[in-house]
């Protein structure tokens, strides 16, 4: 606990040389006399006049990130506080909204107001920004930095609010479960919800471990409960819920991506017509290196046939290093002579393309969630880093093309998440099928906005940071992972130009024959 003695401004100016350094930030009084020589800054840096046993607030918060104080390690160095002041710098507490301009969707924002979101999805946005801020965030900093997987705590926290579960849209699956400690109805569960949930989730702002908290599951598991026999689900379907068993979605090869009549892993009955033989290798499967279950797109004798696979014999993945951190588990697998029982097929057989076509747009759906929100955490860290540092004497922000940039960036981000809830809005009101016919088209356009427009927020970004926007620690570190990392969102499920293409493609389809200039 930091302590509560108090000191006068002259007090403190008295210990201001090496081996008796104190300092002041923001009206708590720190004592460096033993930290200065491990200080990373360095040793001289401290003893500047204007720095020891002075008021170095300002000077302390161009260099160094709110958390560093948080850290036990250096909140240890607090002796006192200033007598008679108060701070003013106070950190967010767990849960809370940001009140910089743009840093929440607009909903979230005091004063203005919103058709979509109603008392019911307020609540439960406070709810899982508490969650996210108490249990996953830290867990997600830590796991980013060593590469292991989410902590097995983080994902049982998850399974008692049936997070998990959630994750896969509104629908019968959520039946009979007690959504978050009751806040909402399975009924009443919508794909507003389910956008809270991941748009809470990406604020985490670690993209591998992001997806290492069952990214897998949310596009692995729909063609299960969707197409999978009732047995198959009885069984695998509560052990994913519950966190303690994994999934993970095979479909792109090193031969063939979105192309699946390129794809080269085969299934073949056996002659009693009991079980299907698998050969063939799978890449880039996000959590693949500690999934328990596949599911797996598979060349058969009349077509492309969808198969759940269990880790067993033949069975073998390696990790791929990609641009971001082992969290995620991204795999590369093997089947090898993979003995699979036929009741394992999902769907019809030669008809895996129904399967997989049912499967994308829920899948691309959340990775605009996610995108937008991840995109919205860049232009809070640049707004306040815009506004706190100061250069030629004034603040960056007071630079025109600064400026400029800033309006580029917030146009976009609010662009993203208005058409994002419109969409939303939409799908709540159509049945699957519908989605499919009149929102495929849409979300491939939303998807390509979405990361195209994060491409440029990233490059932006890196210029306002200048060389902290490529440096691993410090001040720009969500914007050199977010620079580094942000070119995935453009490539899964769907590389941009595909995505366009496909919404022209169905846009065409729908012209009226009659239609003339
Ligand atoms: C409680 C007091 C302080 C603590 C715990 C502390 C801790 C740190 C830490 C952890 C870093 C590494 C930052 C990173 O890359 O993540 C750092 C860097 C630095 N610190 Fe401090 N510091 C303190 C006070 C100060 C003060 C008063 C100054 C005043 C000049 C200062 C100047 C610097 C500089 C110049 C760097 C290098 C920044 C960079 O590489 O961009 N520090 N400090």
């Amino acid at each position: 606990m930091a302590s509560t003695k108090s000191f006068t401004r002259e007090e403190v100016a008295k210990h201001n040389k090496e081996g008796d350094l104190w300092v002041i930030i923001d009206t708590k009084v720190y004592d460096l006399s033993k930290f200065s020589r491990m200080h990373p800054g360095g040793l001289s840096v401290l003893l500047d006049e204007e720095v020891a046993g002075q008021d170095a607030t300002e000077i302390f918060y161009s260099l160094h990130r709110q958390e560093v104080l948080l850290k036990p390690g250096y909140a240890r160095l607090q002796v006192g506080v200033l007598q008679g002041e108060e701070p003013e710098i106070l950190p967010l507490a767990p849960g809370a909204l940001s009140k910089v301009p743009h840093a929440e969707p607009t909903w979230l924002t005091r004063g203005y107001y919103s058709p979509y979101f109603k008392d019911s999805h307020r609540k439960f946005q406070a709810a899982m920004r508490k969650f996210v801020d108490e249990i996953v965030y830290p867990d997600g900093q830590l796991r980013e930095a060593d590469g292991k997987r989410v902590s097995q705590s983080v994902l049982d926290a998850m399974t008692a609010k049936e997070i998990h579960a959630m994750r896969l849209g509104p629908g019968k699956h959520l039946k009979g479960r007690v959504l978050f400690d009751g806040l909402v109805q399975p009924e009443e569960f919508d794909y507003f919800h389910e956008l809270i949930i991941t748009q809470e989730l990406a604020r985490v702002g670690v993209r591998g471990y992001g997806d290492g908290l069952l990214a897998g599951m949310v596009i692995g598991l729909p063609p299960v409960l969707n197409f999978g026999s009732e047995e198959l689900k009885a069984r695998v379907v509560p052990e994913v819920f519950s966190g303690k068993k994994f999934i993970s979605l095979a479909i792109s090869e090193a031969f063939a991506g979105s192309d699946v009549a390129g794809l080269k892993t085969t299934a073949v009955l056996t002659e009693d017509k009991k079980y299907w033989i698998v050969n063939g290798t799978k890449k880039w499967i996000t959590n693949g290196h500690f999934s328990d279950y596949f599911t797996v797109g598979c060349r058969t004798e009349g077509g492309f046939t969808v198969i759940l696979i269990e880790r067993g014999e033949g069975v073998e993945t390696t990790p791929i290093k990609t641009s971001y951190s082992p969290a995620a588990g991204t795999a590369f697998v093997s089947f090898d002579n993979v003995k699979v029982p036929v009741g394992n097929t999902l769907g019809p057989v030669d008809g895996g393309l129904i399967v997989m076509l049912a499967n994308f747009n829920h899948e691309r759906w959340v990775m605009c969630c996610s995108s937008s929100r991840a995109q919205r955490l860049v232009v809070e860290e640049c707004m306040k880093w815009c506004a706190q540092r100061k250069v030629f004497g004034k603040p960056l922000v007071s630079q025109a093309v600064v400026r400029a940039k800033l309006a580029n960036m917030i146009t976009r981000v609010e662009s993203a998440q208005n058409w994002l809830e419109a969409v939303t809005y939409q799908m709540n009101n159509m049945s699957y099928k519908q989605q499919s016919s009149n929102l495929a088209g849409q979300i491939g356009f939303l998807k390509k906005y979405c990361t195209s427009t994060a491409q440029d927020t990233a490059r932006e970004a890196v210029q306002i940071f200048g060389g902290r926007g490529i440096t691993k620690t410090g001040m720009g570190r969500f914007i050199e992972h977010y620079h580094t990392t942000v070119t995935f969102d453009s490539l899964l499920g769907g590389a941009e130009d595909v995505l366009g293409d496909l919404g022209v493609r169905q846009a065409m389809r729908k012209m009226p024959s009659d239609a003339r200039l």
